[in-house]
């Protein structure tokens, strides 16, 4: 079958990355991130004083300095590996249905931006676009910034294409089960810890009990992952990650658990940050990194991090089939 307009492109998104680890390049991103009243709710008003004022002055070269500690050689994980999906995915797409479907990259925040994402698919012919976020779990603070995104990018347009957008994953069974053999394989070579956490990225309690399901889809990739594996209770534990501002967030707070455990008699850990379909700064960093020297301090032994399902196979066979399911009629 041949088309001389592909029936669907595919617009792949990701939180974006600075352009480089440096100062004035984190800032300009940072500026961009925070000023989305998706991730910080607070009126501009209020906000943008304490952002401009102090956040943008001080946080930049510290996390700068964060980023040249993960930085490769072929720039931001995140963006490689966004890049390496993107690649995978087109492959898996042109495999299973016979022909090519464009897919394009487009970042929430930095470069390639979401509009440069459907610029590229609408030079490819597209009218019909499935927007597919990589965050398993939906929170207000991720997805929903990327239908505002989506929205805004499509403002200019005349003629805007057919949209669907892919809220959340979390309990789909080829990536519980993509979850489930990255932890099998990890345990086959560095053995089997006497607890798994589940670090997720954390967000502000107040959205949760202002109806982000988030936390529930969050400890629901847990538990499904945590039977599939046929881990006791005792095993495993779920805890969120990276809590920024004020206010709470969701607890227990990962750093907290992790020098909390060496007291109670756990002194090796595998830990694995399902909320992260790439590697980052919050995996590679703070997990990988920090996660591990706390731990350590606090009297563990053995820490290991399993990385994210990045560009893995079971993981890019995984998207191309919620892809296909979402794009049923569209041919
Ligand atoms: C200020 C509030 C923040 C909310 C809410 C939040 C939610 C959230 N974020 C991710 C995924 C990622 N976040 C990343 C970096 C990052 N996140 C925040 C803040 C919030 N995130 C900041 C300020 C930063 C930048 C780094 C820093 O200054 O500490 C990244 C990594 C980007 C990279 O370049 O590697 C990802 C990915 C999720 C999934 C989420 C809610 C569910
Ligand atoms: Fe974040
Ligand atoms: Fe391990």
């Amino acid at each position: 079958m041949s088309h001389s307009h592909p029936p669907f492109g595919v617009l792949l998104v990701n939180l974006g990355t600075p352009a480089a680890p440096t100062k004035d390049a984190v800032r300009a991103f940072l500026k961009q991130f925070l000023s989305d009243p998706r991730v910080v709710d607070l009126p501009a008003w209020q906000w943008q004083p304490i952002l401009q004022g102090i956040i943008l002055n001080i946080r930049p070269a510290k996390v700068a300095k964060l980023y040249q500690s993960i930085w490769w050689q072929e720039g931001s994980p995140l963006m490689v590996i966004s890049q390496r999906q993107q690649l995978a995915l087109a492959n898996q797409l042109a495999s299973r249905l016979g022909f090519a479907i464009p897919v394009a990259l487009g970042m929430s925040y930095g470069q390639p931006s979401l509009a440069d994402g459907l610029d590229e698919l609408q030079r490819a012919g597209v009218d019909k676009v499935l927007v597919l976020p990589l965050y398993p779990q939906y929170s207000c603070s991720t997805v929903a910034s990327v239908f505002d995104g989506v929205a805004a990018a499509l403002k200019p347009r005349r003629n805007i294409p057919e949209l669907r957008m892919v809220k959340d994953y979390h309990d789909r069974p080829g990536y519980i089960a993509a979850l489930t053999e990255s932890i099998r394989k990890h345990w086959q070579q560095h053995g089997k810890a006497e607890k798994l956490l589940f670090s997720f990225h954390g967000v502000p309690e107040r959205y949760i009990n202002e109806g982000d399901p988030y936390k529930q889809h969050c400890l629901t990739t847990a538990a499904l992952v945590a039977q599939a594996l046929a881990l006791p209770e005792a095993e495993w534990q779920v805890c969120f990650q990276s809590r920024f501002g004020k206010e709470p967030w969701l607890t227990p707070y990962t750093d907290e658990t992790l020098a909390s455990l060496p007291s109670k008699g756990v002194k090796s850990v595998d830990i694995i940050s399902p909320a992260f379909a790439a590697d980052c700064l919050e995996t590679l960093e703070e997990i990988a990194q920090g996660g591990k020297e706390t731990f350590l301090h606090a009297g563990g032994e053995q820490y290991h991090f399993v990385p994210c399902l990045n560009d893995g196979e079971q993981h890019m066979a995984f998207l191309a089939d919620l892809v296909i399911s979402h794009a049923e009629n569209w041919r």
